[in-house]
């Protein structure tokens, strides 16, 4: 529960989970409710995360909200002259400077809504985002559902056999799964 209207501002939120656990669904509602409390709110993702659309985050559902797309965690300093909310999705494409931008947004009063994968497909944490959560106040962490045993499921299996850390998809390259059906396929026994 966030207060849409604190009388202290200024804050670093994180959304972090697999792919398909509802992290830009959850991302676009909390950006929804700072709107309709008439609050300024801007949304950067990386330039890189054109998957579904250049202009806007879009979830897996189609749920989406007009975005600035940003070469850098830079960027988005300059783009936030005058805002009471910044919304950021896929953080972990973003440099280590993401870190200092929230902080310094947050530290001059503006609430930081930010989202993205705690890990990549090989269980490693994912660029910025451990320390992204170490910095912030509040951390989420949402779960998809296993499509191997229906368990939760909190890592993101890659299909294919690419093995650079940044590849782009949704389910023709990845599902998301379990703890114990990601260990099974370490192991190789499936
Ligand atoms: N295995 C799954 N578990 C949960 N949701 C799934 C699954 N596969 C597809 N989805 C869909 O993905 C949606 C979440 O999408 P999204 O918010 O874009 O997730 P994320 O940003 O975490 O990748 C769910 O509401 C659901 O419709
Ligand atoms: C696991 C993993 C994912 N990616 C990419 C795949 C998607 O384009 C995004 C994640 O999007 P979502 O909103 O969380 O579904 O990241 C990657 O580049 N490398 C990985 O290891
Ligand atoms: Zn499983």
């Amino acid at each position: 529960m966030f207060l849409e209207n604190a009388s202290q501002k200024g804050w670093i939120e994180v959304i972090c989970g697999s792919m398909f656990s509802g992290k830009t669904e959850e991302l676009i509602r909390r950006l929804r409710r700072a709107q309709f409390a008439n609050l300024r709110v801007e949304i950067f993702k990386p330039c890189v995360d054109t998957r579904y659309s250049d202009e806007e985050v879009v979830s897996h559902d189609a749920h989406a909200i007009r975005s600035t797309p940003v070469e850098s965690a830079q960027n988005i300093l300059l783009l936030t002259s005058d805002v009471d909310v910044v919304g950021i999705d896929e953080a972990q494409f973003f440099d280590e400077g993401i870190v200092d931008v929230c902080r310094a947004l947050a530290d001059s009063g503006v609430r930081v809504i930010a989202a993205g994968l705690d890990m990549d497909y090989t269980g490693k944490p994912f660029g910025p985002m451990p320390a992204l959560m170490a910095t912030a106040e509040y951390v989420t962490k949402v779960h998809a559902i296993c499509v191997r045993c229906g368990n939760l499921a909190h890592h993101s299996h890659r299909l294919t056999a690419d093995e650079k850390q940044v590849m782009l998809g949704a389910q023709d390259s990845y599902e998301p799964i379990c703890r114990h059906c990601f260990a099974r396929l370490r192991a190789g026994k499936e």
